[in-house]
């Protein structure tokens, strides 16, 4: 039985009485497989797995789609029940933030700065506050977030590290649509010629990933994206697996945002660089 809960009251009596420790994940609703993995893999963690669903007034800019945002509860609550989620806690603004906007909120520090952080100013300082308030609140012990969104996990990750916060982040690989596209609640806003086109993003990082040198993988990335005339590219970065700066060989991730349309979409992807080999009289 999955409990729909609004209230913080509700929430401190679910978690009082939670038979196993607290597994979040935490959404902005309209529910999709890229959400249901984060459960699948909470449910792995505990039989007690809580979702949260509000949609972060205080993430958005004044320009974005806080309003146009899909809320659809009734779904939602039907995948919750699907995957064995315990509790739905689903607040109102007012619950969250009953003092009005709070006058003291995250700092995302420097990684905070660039990629999304340069294109959405004040976005992570906005998700890091409610991701905060809502580990505490549900007294998480282990929280999941999706790689899809690698900046803001990897902020989170700090934040949990640097404020002495105890709770595990648990990163879960992005679930794609059989074509490659990411899922992302956003894509229900793009008309099937624009989803046709978001399918670029998803080429461009695959072809990249077939390389192994910083520039080929940048080179073969940019060409896809170059080719698709629908496609406003807003980055396309190859950086280490902390998104400081690539290292000359390993691990590193390539990440892309753009506009396709009116809709702004992001992806990354794992990249392996190798060392570069000389020829044999060099
Ligand atoms: N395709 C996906 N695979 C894995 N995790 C995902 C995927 N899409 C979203 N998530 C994760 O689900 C959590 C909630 O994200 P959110 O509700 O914003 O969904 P979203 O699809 O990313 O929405 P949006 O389109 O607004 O970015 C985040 O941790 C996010 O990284
Ligand atoms: C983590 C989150 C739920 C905070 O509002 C949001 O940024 C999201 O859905 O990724
Ligand atoms: N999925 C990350 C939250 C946001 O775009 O606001």
């Amino acid at each position: 039985m999955t409990e729909l809960i609004h209230t913080r009251a509700e929430l401190a009596a679910a978690v009082a009485a939670a038979p196993d420790r607290v597994a979040v994940v935490m959404t902005m609703g309209a529910l999709h497989a890229g959400h249901r993995a984060l459960m699948q893999a909470a449910r792995e963690r505990s039989a007690f797995v809580l979702v949260t669903i509000f949609v972060n007034p205080l993430q958005f800019g004044p320009n974005e789609d806080f309003d146009k945002y899909p809320r659809t509860l009734e779904a939602d609550l039907e995948a919750c029940r699907d995957e064995g989620v315990s509790v739905v806690f689903a607040p109102s603004r007012d619950e969250v933030y009953p003092d009005g906007a709070p006058s003291i909120t995250m700092n995302a520090g420097a990684l905070g700065e660039i990629l999304e952080g340069a294109s959405r100013p004040g976005h992570f300082a906005g998700m890091l506050t409610v991701v905060e308030k809502l580990l505490l609140l549900t007294r998480a012990e282990v929280a999941f977030f999706g790689e899809k969104d690698f900046q803001q996990l990897a902020l989170i990750r700090r934040m949990a590290r640097d404020l002495e916060l105890g709770t595990e982040i648990v990163g879960v690989p992005t679930v794609r649509e059989p074509d490659g596209l990411a899922l992302s609640s956003r894509n229900r806003y793009l008309s099937p010629q624009e989803r046709a086109s978001a399918l670029v993003l998803s080429r461009a990082l695959r072809e990249g990933a077939a390389h192994t040198d910083g520039d080929t993988v940048l080179a073969a990335a940019t060409k896809i994206l170059d080719d698709e005339p629908g496609v406003r590219v807003d980055y396309l970065a190859l950086t280490g697996p902390d998104l400081g700066p690539a290292p000359a060989e390993g691990a590193a991730r390539l990440l892309v945002a753009a506009r396709v349309g009116s809709t702004r979409l992001i992806d990354n992807v794992p990249i392996r660089l190798a060392p570069i080999r000389l020829g044999k009289d060099r």
